[in-house]
């Protein structure tokens, strides 16, 4: 009776499959000029889809001042970008990344300017505000981001991927929170989101206390990374596959799952079933759902179904 009733109301919204839709779809996958940078390489290899690639590969992408920058103008640009439903970020040659450019942090960092002790101080609050800001704006874009790490992810390596959606690696891959021996308490996102993914207090604080190495089985154990290739290419093939599979489902649905999951992470279960109602409250109303559902009753993969972009 009531899938009676639910196939006479997709049948009524059938005018929701609008041949102009077709026509939406080859605009989509028309791919604009995408932005140069000096340290990042974007790509975009299959439909709706972007590769992010850290790209110093003969200093082992070790983060860089115009990295820090680009990370924020980057991820911003991809946020507006209505071609784009999913990002995988990897590391060009040897390793994932060495972490923060030592050398560039001594001449930066480590010399705050101002007249005065609170003046250097509030100088270099700002400074560690813009430099969290770098990975943070992964956890604001609304387009899930996968990261695919292959040998060392080092120090900031290990913030970043902490604020990526889902994780990969290669059987190569080792993470180590290394600021302890630089001597410094790591200070964009770590301490506070590596928890978190992995929900054990004890490990998370021998793996900061000690900066210990934790390879890609451990890795995979701890629920730190989700899967394991072996090796690079594979790894990348897997992540782009990942990719696509969550670009050919709702945008809506996707995005609104993201920016819940995240809130989600951050509020208790009251709070976050409140911000759900309210989130669905408009969104139910898309196209979309009427579009996923008549494909589901026609037993067809959500991969056939033409949504516009968001
Ligand atoms: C407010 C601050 C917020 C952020 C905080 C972040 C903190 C951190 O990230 S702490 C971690 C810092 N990183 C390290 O301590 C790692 C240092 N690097 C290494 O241990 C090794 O380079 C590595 C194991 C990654 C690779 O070793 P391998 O023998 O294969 O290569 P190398 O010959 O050592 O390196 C090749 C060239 O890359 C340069 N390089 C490597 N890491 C860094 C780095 N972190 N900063 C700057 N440059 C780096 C290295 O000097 C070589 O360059 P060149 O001599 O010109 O060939």
């Amino acid at each position: 009776m009531l899938l009676c009733a639910l196939r006479t109301a997709l049948i009524q919204g059938s005018r929701v499959w609008h041949p102009g839709f077709r026509t939406l779809r080859a605009m989509s996958s028309a791919s604009g000029q995408l932005p140069n940078y000096e340290t990042l390489l974007v790509s975009r290899p299959r439909e709706n889809v972007l590769h992010v690639e850290l790209n110093r590969p003969n200093k082992m992408n070790a983060m860089n001042q115009a990295f820090w920058r680009e990370m924020v103008e980057c991820f911003n640009a991809i946020a507006a970008d209505t071609d784009c439903r999913a990002v995988v970020v990897s590391g060009a040659g040897k390793c994932f990344t060495a972490g923060i450019d030592l050398m560039d942090m001594a001449s930066n960092v480590l010399q705050p300017e101002g007249d005065d002790a609170a003046r250097m101080a509030w100088n270099l609050r700002r400074k560690i505000c813009a430099y969290q800001e770098s990975f943070t704006v992964i956890e604001k874009c609304p387009k899930p981001v996968l990261v695919a790490v292959h040998g060392a992810c080092i120090g900031g390596g290990v913030d970043l991927i902490t604020a990526c959606d889902i994780r990969f690696c290669s059987k190569d891959a080792w993470f180590q929170v290394k600021e302890v021996d630089i001597g410094l308490a790591a200070d964009v996102g770590t301490l506070q989101r590596l928890p978190k993914v992995i929900g054990s207090h004890s490990l998370v604080s021998e793996l900061v206390y000690t900066a210990r190495k934790m390879m890609s089985d451990e890795a995979q154990s701890c629920g730190l990374v989700s899967r394991v290739f072996p090796d690079k290419e594979t790894l990348i093939e897997g992540a782009l596959d990942m990719a696509s599979e969550i670009a050919s489902r709702s945008p809506v649905a996707v995005q609104g799952t993201k920016i819940n999951m995240v809130y989600s992470r951050d509020h208790g279960v009251p709070e976050g079933l409140q911000y759900i109602a309210t989130w669905n409250m408009s969104m139910l109303q898309t196209t979309d759902l009427m579009k996923s559902a008549q494909a589901a009753l026609e037993k067809k993969s959500p991969k056939d179904v033409v949504y516009s972009k968001l």
